[in-house]
């Protein structure tokens, strides 16, 4: 062992009980080459109903290419992904789309100029029913605005009306958006990718709230993030992964933060760790 194992200050997860049951999402043995750099090598995932698990990595670890294995934007070399124990392999992330798999980006979040509501439903618009919209493609406006106050209201979202352009909202408030969506459209799985880069203390935690809801509505969420503050204060679980495979699943009601990030860099062996501080 290189670094003394501190121990934890209970983190606000720490008021849930761990998470169990069937894996909703598993990947066995993700392999993917870029020429002569392995971005996946051999990595395993595994995602329990009704968790939020963070995937934590050194920069080049290969978060990015597991998560985008997983959201189909990149098809692996070899290794297996199941879904509810079914084994899937999706060509392109609208494949993923309609397994159920949405994805937040930390960067092509929202059009700016358009409305909540029309956000809401981008490029799932809905039609008027009969001829106007089967011929005139007319669109549901009404239906579109109703169906996105009834869901941002499930969602605990507090915006004045959802004919506001995103663009009139805070960085936070727009990023707000761009979770609620996913989480209208997600039968299985939320994946979000950095969502709180870049904001506020204020709106990251307006964030941080949102997916706490997203998990609590029955979701489970995979979040990927280098602020480890955050990553403690939502996750249940959290996969480290590192050199291009997981490490460890840690268990961030026992271990600290310090350790956390010791395991992530190798300064701590994942076998140096007592039991409690894995979460298997
Ligand atoms: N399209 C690509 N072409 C070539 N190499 C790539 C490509 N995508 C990823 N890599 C390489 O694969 C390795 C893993 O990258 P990946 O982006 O998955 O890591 P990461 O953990 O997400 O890193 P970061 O936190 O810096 O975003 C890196 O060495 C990276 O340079």
């Amino acid at each position: 062992m290189t670094a003394p194992l501190t121990p934890t200050t209970q983190s606000p997860a720490a008021q849930r009980p761990a998470p169990a049951g069937p894996l909703v999402m598993e990947a066995r043995n993700l392999v993917k080459k870029y020429g002569s750099v392995i971005a996946m090598n051999g990595a395993d995932f595994e995602l329990r109903p009704g968790e939020i698990l963070a995937v934590i990595g050194d920069n080049g670890a290969g978060k990015s290419s597991l998560i985008k294995a997983l959201s189909g934007a990149t098809i692996p070399d070899s290794g297996e992904i199941f879904l509810d124990g079914q084994p899937v392999s999706f060509r392109s992330p609208i494949d993923a789309r309609k397994n159920g798999i949405e994805t937040v980006y930390q960067d092509l979040a929202v059009a700016p100029a358009m409305t909540i509501a029309e956000n809401l439903f981008l490029g799932r618009e809905i039609l008027k029913p009969g001829m106007m919209g089967k011929l005139f493609r007319l669109l549901d406006k009404k239906k579109m605005h109703d169906e996105a106050v009834r869901h941002m209201q499930g969602l605990q979202f507090a915006i004045k009306s959802m004919k506001q352009p995103v663009e009139t909202l805070s960085g936070g408030q727009r990023q707000g958006v761009a979770v609620a969506r996913s989480a209208a459209f997600a039968r299985h799985v939320v994946i979000m990718d950095e969502p709180t880069a870049a904001l506020g203390v204020r709106e990251g935690n307006m964030v941080l709230d949102l997916i706490r809801k997203v998990r609590d509505s029955g979701l489970p969420v995979i979040l990927i993030s280098h602020n480890m503050p955050h990553v403690f204060e939502v996750a249940d679980r959290i996969h480290v992964h590192r050199m291009g495979k997981r490490a460890a699943i840690l268990n961030p009601r026992v271990i600290s933060m310090a350790d956390t990030v010791s395991v992530m860099t190798g300064a701590i062996r994942p076998e140096d760790l007592s039991a409690d501080m894995l979460a298997g």
